[in-house]
């Protein structure tokens, strides 16, 4: 049976007819998005692009004042920074420090705030309960309140929906809920919001789902996948992690044959993704982000089966930056250099390359180890400003002065596949050994040990 909603913005007479999409595009409907990083603010300034009236949420104070200002305190987002400009002078997108100022003005509620891991690797939806909780106080008969944070399987309808209720006091057949994953990745947020790839919603009951397909049918340029229901549209999310997480710790496994059977394991990889069912991905220093990283510890805390293939492939992803710094080791030693009193220099510290982000950074580990081994380490990036990276144990050195410290160096170790990586003179790496752990240093420069091709 179809619940049937209080009449309201959302769902009006006709609810999911002409009159919803059409009080949607007009403002009619207002939209209150939590969470203005990354993924939020982009989403917040598409959403206003599309309605023309948003009110934006964050508890960072520097995030509200500079949005206030009509800035984007996200970078690397190609568009954004014109587009937050716009929707606020506009006024079609405001914002506020307080997330229950944005609930009483909201009735499509959009939640994009951090899903992390504690020190347990258990997840951390702290963030996620206490914008519930905020939307909760200002609920109204009729809201939809869409969670598009990446969360466990089975947080939307057993904690996000129950909690609405009981802290809002309306009976849950009131208000419409439902999960809608973000499936943007950063530096091509604005494209993906606004159509790279499907979007998938999921509802608690069918008429939160319908609703929210409606909706985000007038955001997207593509189309929207009806998952059928809100945990399925949540293991959408956490299987796409997964499946990388998985597939990158194969590429990182079959890595390691390279030297025993003197093999371009990387040739082989990219001969036999000529296959077309055949998608071995790229061997890496390890897998870094607040994202891939931690989806599978959303599925294995959910359940009490054992999930071998998924537990074990994180843990040959984080092997990888040891295997690395052996790696430097003994190529240091083939020269008859001793790490301990070895120069290194690591070029690249973000998780991958072209992002501000050193969450889960391989470089971390990379460093760390390395310093335990007696090593001086030293650490540049294009992107990110080394000096202010927490717990990284390298001395940092400016991108431009790479080349001219050159010489200084017994080993440089390529860990982040940087565009500007692609045009630094490695021959002024003379006096030492080159690792490339993303395949990035053309092969005619001096003896260069890729990770996955062996020596070139
Ligand atoms: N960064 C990425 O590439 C992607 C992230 N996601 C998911 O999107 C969600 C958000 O991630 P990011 O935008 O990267 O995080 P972020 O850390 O860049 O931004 C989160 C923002 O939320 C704010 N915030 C925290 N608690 C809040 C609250 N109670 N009310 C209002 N604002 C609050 C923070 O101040 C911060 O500005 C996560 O669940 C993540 O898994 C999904 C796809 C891609
Ligand atoms: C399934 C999928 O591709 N998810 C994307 C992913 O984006 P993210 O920014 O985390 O980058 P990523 O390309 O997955 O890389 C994650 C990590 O894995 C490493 N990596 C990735 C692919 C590969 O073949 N080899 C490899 O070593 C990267 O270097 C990086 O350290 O996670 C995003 C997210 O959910 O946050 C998601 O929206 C993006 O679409």
């Amino acid at each position: 049976m179809t619940a049937v909603r209080p009449e309201s913005a959302v769902y009006a007479a006709d609810s999911g007819g002409p009159a919803l999409r059409e009080a949607f595009v007009t403002g009619d409907v207002p939209v209150a998005v939590y969470g203005l990083g990354k993924m939020g603010l982009p989403l917040a300034a598409v959403l206003a692009d599309v309605t023309g009236n948003v009110v934006g949420a964050d508890i960072d104070p520097e995030v509200v004042a500079a949005v206030e200002r009509g800035e984007s305190p996200v970078e690397g987002e190609p568009g954004l920074a014109e587009l937050v400009a716009e929707t606020t002078a506009a006024g079609s997108l405001r914002v506020t420090g307080d997330p229950v100022d944005a609930a009483a003005d909201g009735r499509f509620h959009v939640v994009i705030v951090p899903t992390l891991l504690d020190d347990r690797n258990d997840p951390d939806l702290s963030a996620l309960l206490a914008a519930v909780d905020a939307i909760a106080e200002g609920l109204s008969p009729g809201d939809l309140v869409v969670v598009e944070s990446t969360v466990p399987p089975g947080t939307t309808r057993d904690v996000v929906a129950p909690r609405l209720a009981e802290r809002s006091g309306l009976d849950p057949e009131e208000f419409g809920v439902a999960f809608c994953p973000e499936r943007t990745a950063s530096g091509r947020a604005l494209r993906d919001i606004r159509g790279a790839y499907p979007k998938v919603v999921g509802g608690v009951d069918a008429e939160s789902e319908r609703v929210a397909s409606l909706l985000y049918d007038e955001v997207t340029s593509n189309e929207v996948v009806r998952a059928g229901d809100a945990t399925s549209a949540e293991c959408v999310k956490v299987f796409e992690g997964v499946y990388r997480d998985v597939n990158v710790a194969l590429a990182n496994e079959l890595a390691r044959v390279a030297d025993p059977l003197d093999v371009d394991v990387r040739r082989a990889i990219e001969v036999a993704n000529t296959q077309p069912f055949c998608h071995i991905h790229d061997p890496g220093p390890g897998v870094g982000g607040h994202c891939i990283p931690l989806y599978p510890h959303f599925l294995t805390s959910q359940v009490e089966t054992d999930l071998p293939l998924i537990e074990t492939s994180r843990s040959v992803n984080d092997a990888m930056p040891a295997f690395v710094t052996s790696s430097v080791v003994k190529l240091l030693g083939d020269e008859g250099t001793d790490v301990a009193d070895a120069d290194v220099l690591l070029l690249g510290v973000a998780y991958r390359a072209g992002v501000d982000e050193t969450r889960k950074a391989p470089a971390r580990p990379i460093a760390r180890a390395l310093s335990k081994l007696g090593a001086d380490v030293y650490a540049t990036d294009p992107v990110v400003d080394v000096g202010e990276v927490p717990d990284l144990e390298a001395t940092p050195l400016d991108h431009d002065d790479i080349e001219s410290a050159a010489s200084q160096f017994d080993a440089v170790v390529l860990v982040t596949a940087h565009e500007d990586y692609e045009t630094v003179a490695f021959d002024a790496f003379e006096n030492g050994v080159v690792v490339d752990t993303r395949d990035v240093v053309e092969d005619d420069s001096p003896a260069v040990y890729t990770i996955g091709s062996g020596r070139s």
